[in-house]
């Protein structure tokens, strides 16, 4: 492979069905070794557009290339996947899972490495349906990872998850990429987004709307920081200021400037308290919403 050829490629891909089309004529490429993002709002297509990069369903028309050629054998052979926990076996242990879904491949990473990477440790003796939703996860990842896969697709990874979970689990990412396998990631989290991948794209109505790294797109279609208090600190007179208040979410006003000093020195003159307030730069949130005008909530 040339290597400059990415790992995946995607050209004019749809997938129309009777009433919708799912996928509307997405074209992208994934570097190898990095974590690429797809992200869009309910319905936008990811997992429509990953089950066609998986291999699962078949496009309605376009390609997807596999290291510069068709996706075949060799694909199947170099893919790891998420599976969702309907996967597992009833009455198995972790070990025995991990020992079992082993045996399914020739190429394997051996099941300590496994254990290591996903810090499986402390619980491979536990009946698989006895795990919590986080310790379940990586388990999966694990089996995702048995045959020692170049690339590892992982669909929603971390929806439902505490924080410390989701965590956790962003840590075993970073050991993949470590290992210079190429990770590609739906995510409903734009924290998520932004700390682990290097390259991500946004759909909406199976079209992508933004392409690129999370900083290139912050960077391109904003040039103002927020400056952010309590509603109840925004005075009448600074109303003129550009602001929008977030009262579904939380009691705060959100204000755009350019010039933070400016307009701090406006809201003192307009009699604000500023003890409450805080100082944020965009995030892929902001682009979110501004691209899609919609939240993102799992
Ligand atoms: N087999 C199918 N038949 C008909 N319509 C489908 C089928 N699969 C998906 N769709 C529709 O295609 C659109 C894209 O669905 P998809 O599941 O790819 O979205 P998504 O971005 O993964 O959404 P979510 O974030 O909710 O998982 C949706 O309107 C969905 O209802």
């Amino acid at each position: 492979m040339n290597i400059q050829t990415p790992i995946l490629e995607v050209r004019h891909l749809h997938k129309h069905y009777p009433k919708i089309k799912a996928v509307d004529g997405i074209d992208f490429s994934v570097p190898t070794g990095i974590c690429f993002g797809l992200l869009g709002p309910n319905g936008a297509g990811k997992t429509t557009t990953i089950e066609m990069m998986e291999g699962i369903i078949r496009p309605s028309s376009g390609e997807i290339l596999y290291k510069g050629e068709p996706m075949g054998p060799r694909f199947k052979n170099e893919v790891g996947i998420q599976f969702q926990s309907t996967a597992l076996q009833d009455f198995l242990t972790v070990r025995e899972h991990l020992n079992f879904f082993s045996r399914l491949y020739p190429k394997n990473m051996s099941v300590d490495e496994l254990i290591e990477i996903c810090s499986l440790q402390a619980y491979l003796d536990r009946d698989a349906r006895k795990l919590s939703g986080g310790q379940r996860q990586r388990m999966l990842l694990a089996i995702a990872l048995v045959n020692d896969p170049e690339i590892v697709f992982l669909d929603e990874p971390t929806t439902g998850l505490d924080p410390q979970a989701r965590l956790n689990f962003w840590e075993l990412i970073n050991r993949i990429k470590a290992r210079n396998k190429t990770v590609l990631l739906t995510t409903h989290y734009m924290e998520e987004a932004y700390k682990l991948c290097e390259q991500i794209a946004i759909m909406d109505h199976g079209k992508i709307i933004a392409q690129g790294s999370p900083n290139q797109l912050l960077a391109e279609h904003f040039q103002d920081v927020i400056i952010e208090l309590p509603a109840s600190d925004f005075p009448v007179a600074a109303q003129t200021l550009p602001h929008r208040r977030l009262e579904k979410v939380t009691p705060m006003i959100e204000i755009s400037t350019r010039d933070v000093n400016a307009t701090l020195a406006e809201l003192l003159q307009a009699g604000a308290s500023l003890a409450g307030l805080q100082v944020r730069p965009r995030s892929l949130e902001d682009l979110f919403l501004e691209l899609t005008g919609k939240g993102l909530r799992p």
